[in-house]
């Protein structure tokens, strides 16, 4: 039988087109979940401030086991707020430097461990000392912070003090000068939200075992300023340390056994704080941990005794923060005896070897009212006590308001501006008079700085008759010992002119970092940029090159006067077309061009208006070859503008 051929299958249906096709619930969840992920990752990260792995939590016992009870052999140096400590830790095996803040200390150092805690955690740099850790109690006042451990401690020790022979090379100096600069150009530039340091000195500048730099304290760092105006953003900065502490885990071994670790984990920013944010003011928030007003301090009882301070700030060997009493908001100058807190600013070992400092000292505590700063512990501040310093405030306020002053306190109180006019500006103001006179008669000019002659003459062979009325007025005006300070940190005729504010190297209790490598502007109310590293970094940049400290006199006093403030003489010497005489006779393999780069540069960050300085971008530009070089400022340059009618008749010696 014949087949039947079978009927040809059905054409197969075409598949449903959907136009919207669903996905599959499987890749739907999938496709969901990474949403959420991502959500939460993106929530996360706008509220989480700590990029880079947050540091770890350390019990207080573990550390202190770990720096043998922070015996005095252990001690790598003393700093503002305390001493910092080698410590060897055991899992995993690492050493370290333990910042340990006085448990004595009064707020003002609970806030800048704080602050360094926070700000710290956000770095990360090959050119900034890195934060491994902290430890924190505050109800035992127990604040550590552990750092990777720079075995040669810090450049002002090794370049300053021990003349370490590493250093001694041209070629390691130029390294460490481009090496903190992109430790600057990063905060500044590539971190996010730039930091300020605010406090660049060799002291905060850290040595690895082969003289690697790398910038350290972030003490009174900040964020930078929006252009709103705000430093620190308000809300940033104690969010962040509260991140920073609720994320880390505790060391919880150590804790239970000893039970001595009192967990923060629970507290609120504020209360860890010690104070709510909405009641700091503007200038506590926006400065972090250094802005409170001197009143403030009194408000809140954190005047230091005398005894405090000069067992914080004047510590003696390797290591020493060499802050003095200048830095901080004046906290201590508050206890500091007058010349204490200035002559010993940049000193290591505490030896004064110089009498212009211990002239300037005397004038200093001749200057300053009995009543002043009365030192008092925060506990045992009294009412009494507080009137006291209140009136000590009074006498700073009144600064401004000096020339009211009755003639009879002036006579009693001669300021040493006058006594500055008696003594020296008089007389060479005769000398210069009788030597012009005698010039003229002879048909010719004289050279009226030449010699060793111009650092005192300097604002007076700088000044046309009008500034002289002006300089005149600002001492009236201007506190004796800003007037002395002014003069000796360089800015004794940049200071007041175009506009800008008086000298950073100041008495005031406003002031923040460190007399000598402070910009002018970075004093009282005014808005501190990334501009003010840069005038600290000039002034590093002129000690690496010089081997010497900014204020130093070396041999005999008569000799060494005119080049005792290194900023004037650098540009003296500017002026002068002698730069090459700045660098340190003792340096080897000295490549003249780089040191000549160098000296170049300084005087570019020292520009008196921050604006005209460069940024920390454009000096790594220039110390690497990659920008042009530069050529020296017109204020310094050896051609002098023609309003300043002498400095073209210096004759180039
Ligand atoms: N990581 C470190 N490794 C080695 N030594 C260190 C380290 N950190 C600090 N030191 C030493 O301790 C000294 C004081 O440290 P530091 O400046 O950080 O304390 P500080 O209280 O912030 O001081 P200051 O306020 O005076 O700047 C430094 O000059 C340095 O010699």
């Amino acid at each position: 039988m014949p087949s039947r051929p079978l009927p040809p299958p059905p054409p197969s249906q075409p598949p449903h087109q959907n136009p919207h096709p669903l996905p599959p619930p499987t890749a739907t969840v999938t496709v969901a979940f990474s949403l959420l992920l991502l959500l939460t990752a993106c929530f996360r990260k706008k509220k989480r401030t700590v990029p880079f792995d947050s540091p770890h939590r350390f019990s207080y016992s573990s550390l202190r086991r770990a720096a043998s009870d922070f015996s005095p052999s252990h001690r790598l140096g003393q700093g503002g707020f305390g001493s910092v400590y080698r410590a060897t830790l055991t899992n995993p095996p690492r050493d370290v430097a333990v910042k340990v803040m006085d448990p004595t200390g009064s707020l003002q150092g609970e806030r800048e461990f704080h602050n360094e805690l926070s700000l710290c955690s956000k770095i990360d740099s090959n050119y900034v000392v890195s934060l491994i850790g902290f430890s924190s109690d505050r109800k035992r006042q127990r604040m550590l912070l552990v750092f990777e451990l720079m075995s040669n401690g810090s450049l002002q020790d090794c370049l300053l003090r021990r003349k370490c022979a590493e250093l001694m090379d041209w070629r390691k100096r130029f390294q460490i000068a481009i090496d903190v600069a992109k430790g600057l150009e990063y905060l500044h530039h590539f971190c996010n939200p730039p930091i300020i340091h605010s406090d660049i000195k060799p002291s905060n500048i850290l040595l690895d075992c082969d003289f690697n730099p790398k910038i350290g304290d972030f003490g009174l760092a900040r964020l930078k300023s929006d252009n709103s105006g705000a430093g620190v953003e308000k809300s940033g900065f104690p969010e962040l340390v509260d991140d920073v502490l609720v994320s880390c885990p505790v060391d919880v071994s150590n804790e239970k056994k000893e039970e001595e670790f009192n967990v923060v984990l629970n507290q609120s920013p504020q209360s860890f704080d010690g104070v709510t944010v909405d009641a700091m003011s503007p200038e506590t928030i926006r400065g972090g941990a250094n802005l409170a007003s001197p009143s403030e301090d009194l408000e809140r009882g954190c005047v230091l005794s005398e005894g405090d301070l000069d067992r914080r700030s004047l510590g003696s060997g390797a290591g020493t923060g060499n802050r003095g009493g200048v830095k901080r908001s004046g906290r201590r100058l508050k206890s500091f005896s007058g010349k204490d807190w200035w002559w010993k600013q940049d000193t290591n070992d505490g030896v004064v070897t110089d009498y212009v400092m211990e002239w300037i000292g005397n004038e200093i505590k001749n200057e300053r009212p009995k009543n002043e700063w009365v030192g008092a512990s925060s506990s045992s501040i009294g009412k009494s006590d507080r009137k006291k310093n209140r009136k000590g405030l009074e006498w700073w306020k009144k600064m401004e308001g000096e020339k009211n002053v009755k003639k009879k306190s002036k006579e009693k109180r001669r300021p040493a501006r006058e006594w500055w006019k008696e003594e020296y500006c008089e007389e060479l103001a005769r000398k210069q008079k009788k030597k012009e006179k005698k010039k003229r008669n002879q048909g010719s000019i004289s050279d009226c700085n030449d010699g060793d002659n111009w650092w005192p003459v300097d604002d007076y062979l700088y000044t046309d008759g009008k500034k002289k009325k002006r300089s005149r007025s600002r001492g009236g005006s201007m506190g004796s010992v800003d007037w002395w300070l002014d003069k000796f940190s360089g800015n004794s005729h940049d200071s007041g002119s175009e506009g800008t504010p008086k000298s950073g190297c100041s008495s005031t209790p406003s002031m923040r970092g460190t007399v000598c490598y402070n910009a002018p502007e970075n004093f009282g109310d005014f808005e501190t940029s990334e501009k003010c590293d840069v005038y600290s970094f000039g002034v590093v940049l002129l000690v690496l090159v010089s081997g010497r400290r900014p204020l130093q006199l070396n041999g005999s006093p008569v000799a060494e006067y005119h080049r005792a403030n290194l900023l004037s003489w650098a540009k003296q010497l500017a002026r002068r077309g002698r730069l090459v005489d700045l660098v340190d006779k003792s340096v080897q393999c000295l490549n003249r061009e780089q040191a000549l780069l160098c000296i170049t540069i300084a005087l570019l960050c020292l520009q008196k208006l921050p604006d005209r300085r460069p940024s920390m971008r454009e000096v790594v530009g220039m110390l690497c070859g990659e920008l042009e070089s530069p050529q020296l400022p017109v204020e310094f340059s050896p051609s002098p503008p023609s309003r300043v009618p002498l400095k073209s008749q210096k004759k180039v010696r």
